[in-house]
């Protein structure tokens, strides 16, 4: 029987594992963790991330041919696959400082693998890394070698939070790398041979290491370049009286464009997008090449001019005054159908209310309580690190409370801020909820969930990202 081992039971490594253990019944697939937490919580009821679909994979697997455990070294001694798939922060000192991919957690997992290794093993890159890491491994692995060939595979993950499961069963490709060896082509047979249990032949595509390396990276810059230039577009709606969800139906219905991916929003978030266009931009400018560094770069500006602007927007709309206005926060989690915060658009917007002294008052449908204060209180970057190793401030955040219902937030509050796209708040009792609030009542739709015209009947003050102004903001000058 063929052991696989994925060190890293997080978002990528526990949906992924999980869909090859249903796929793959003659497969005994292992997860591994640091996390004693993550892997008590895989073993329980209670899974450790919110994913559709997920519960119901892991029941049928669990305990038959999937297996998550701490006992790292046992598992990986015992593999003849090992998927990484840990943290792949950015760095927040030394040298490329809030650019470059931290990659502590991705050598210390490759010196545990050098260091328990018996038999061969094929080794993948499962997380998403700089260029040329495949190079790095190697090395580690090669100087502790004892005799035992390693083969290095880049398999970046392309799934999407929320529809992991979807994009798991249906890959638009697999991406496999290798050496141009007869060793490395022989170790990219045996992977293809895993996936070709359930993806087509013909969306596995092979190349060598440094294009799957970069393939990645390219991919998410690629899909974030698009949400940045529907933002860019976004802003010119509102100067001009365009509205942004016309403009990018009318852009996307060419074939050579297409229409997915351009939902103007107060931003993207995910623990991704931005990291890796950082990483790119570090790698460019390594490489010489300063023009093409600044040119992704912008992606990740625009991003950040999008949340600026929005927050501006806010407490321009409220007459420059929001200290100790209550303001109520619907969706705190970084898009629909998931629990993970990680980048979250929200987090700036808060932040920035903060900075004015609003009160904010926060629900979100999957988002716990602590999970939200933590977020609040981090530093940049410092949440893409093992849980239990997470650096917190000891500040409370006096200004912000948390409600598990949405008509309990926006009780008595000046204004809303829509930040996630869940479907239940296109459902919202609008009349109700206006009733209860502060008049004048604002309403300030991060994603485009409502219908503005309809709230406007009621009486509020709307301003929807990209759409046309409301009177009462046309002559209030945001600056970003
Ligand atoms: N979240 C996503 O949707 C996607 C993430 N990726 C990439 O996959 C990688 C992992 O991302 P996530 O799963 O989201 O991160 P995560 O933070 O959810 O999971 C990483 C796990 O690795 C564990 N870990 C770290 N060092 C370890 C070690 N030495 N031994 C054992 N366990 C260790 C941590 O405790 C954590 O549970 C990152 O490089 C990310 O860029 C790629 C595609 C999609
Ligand atoms: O490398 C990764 O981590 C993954 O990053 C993204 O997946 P994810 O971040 O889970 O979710 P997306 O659906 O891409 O959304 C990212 C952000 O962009 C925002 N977004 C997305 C689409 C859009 O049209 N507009 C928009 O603002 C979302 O609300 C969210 O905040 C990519 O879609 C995956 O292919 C990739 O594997």
């Amino acid at each position: 029987m063929v052991k696989i081992c994925c060190i890293g039971a997080g978002y990528v490594g526990g949906p992924t594992m999980a869909v090859i253990a249903l796929k793959c019944p003659s497969i005994e697939v292992v997860v591994v963790d640091i996390s004693v937490a993550r892997i008590t919580a895989w073993n329980s009821d209670q899974l450790p991330i919110y994913e559709p679909g997920l519960e119901d994979v892991v029941k049928k697997c669990r305990g038959v041919n999937l297996f998550f455990s701490t006992d790292t070294e046992k598992h990986i001694s015992e593999a003849d696959i090992i998927f990484v798939s840990v943290n792949t922060p950015t760095k927040t000192r030394g040298i490329g400082a809030g650019k470059a991919a931290n990659l502590t957690y991705w050598e210390s997992a490759a010196r545990m693998i050098a260091d328990v290794a018996k038999s061969d093993k094929i080794v993948v890159e499962k997380s998403t890394v700089p260029v040329k890491t495949a190079e790095a491994i190697e090395k580690i692995l090669a100087h502790n070698r004892k005799g035992i060939n390693f083969q290095i595979l880049s398999n970046p993950e392309f799934l999407a939070e929320g529809t992991a499961i979807q994009d798991l069963f249906y890959p638009d490709r697999v991406l496999i790398g290798g050496r141009e060896t007869p060793g490395g082509q022989k170790a990219i047979e045996t992977l293809k041979k895993v996936y070709s249990n359930w993806v087509p032949e013909d969306r596995i595509i092979t190349t060598n290491l440094w294009s799957a390396e970069l393939s990645k990276l390219a991919a998410n810059a690629f899909l974030a370049q698009r949400i940045s230039s529907v933002n860019a577009i976004s802003a010119m709606c509102e100067a001009t009286g365009a509205d942004v969800t016309e403009v990018a139906y009318a852009v996307g219905k060419d074939t050579r464009i297409g229409p997915k991916f351009l939902n103007a929003s107060v931003g993207f978030g995910g623990s991704c997008f931005q990291k890796d266009i950082l990483n790119l931009v570090y790698i460019c400018e390594c490489n010489g090449l300063p023009e093409v560094a600044h040119y992704w770069k912008q992606v990740v500006t625009i991003n950040d001019y999008q949340k600026t602007r929005f927050v501006n927007r806010v407490v321009a709309s409220m007459f420059n005054a929001v200290s100790g206005k209550k303001i109520a926060i619907l969706g705190f989690a970084f898009k629909k159908d998931t629990g993970d915060t990680r980048e979250t658009p929200a987090i700036d917007v808060c932040k920035g209310l903060l900075g004015d002294k609003a009160k904010i008052s926060i629900y979100d449908p999957q988002v716990t309580e602590d999970q939200i204060k933590r977020d609040l209180t981090m530093n940049k970057f410092d949440w893409d690190h093992p849980i239990h190793l997470q650096p917190m401030s000891p500040s409370a955040v006096k200004q912000v409370t948390v409600t598990w219902d949405a008509y309990e937030a926006t009780k008595g509050a000046h204004g809303i801020c829509i930040l996630t796209e869940w479907d239940e708040f296109k459902q919202l009792d609008y009349k109700k909820i206006y009733d209860n609030m502060q008049k004048p009542a604002f309403l300030f739709d991060g994603r485009n969930v409502v219908d503005p015209e309809k709230l406007r009947e009621i009486g509020f003050i709307v301003y929807s990202i990209g759409k046309p102004l409301d009177a009462w903001l046309k002559h209030i000058p945001v600056v970003a």
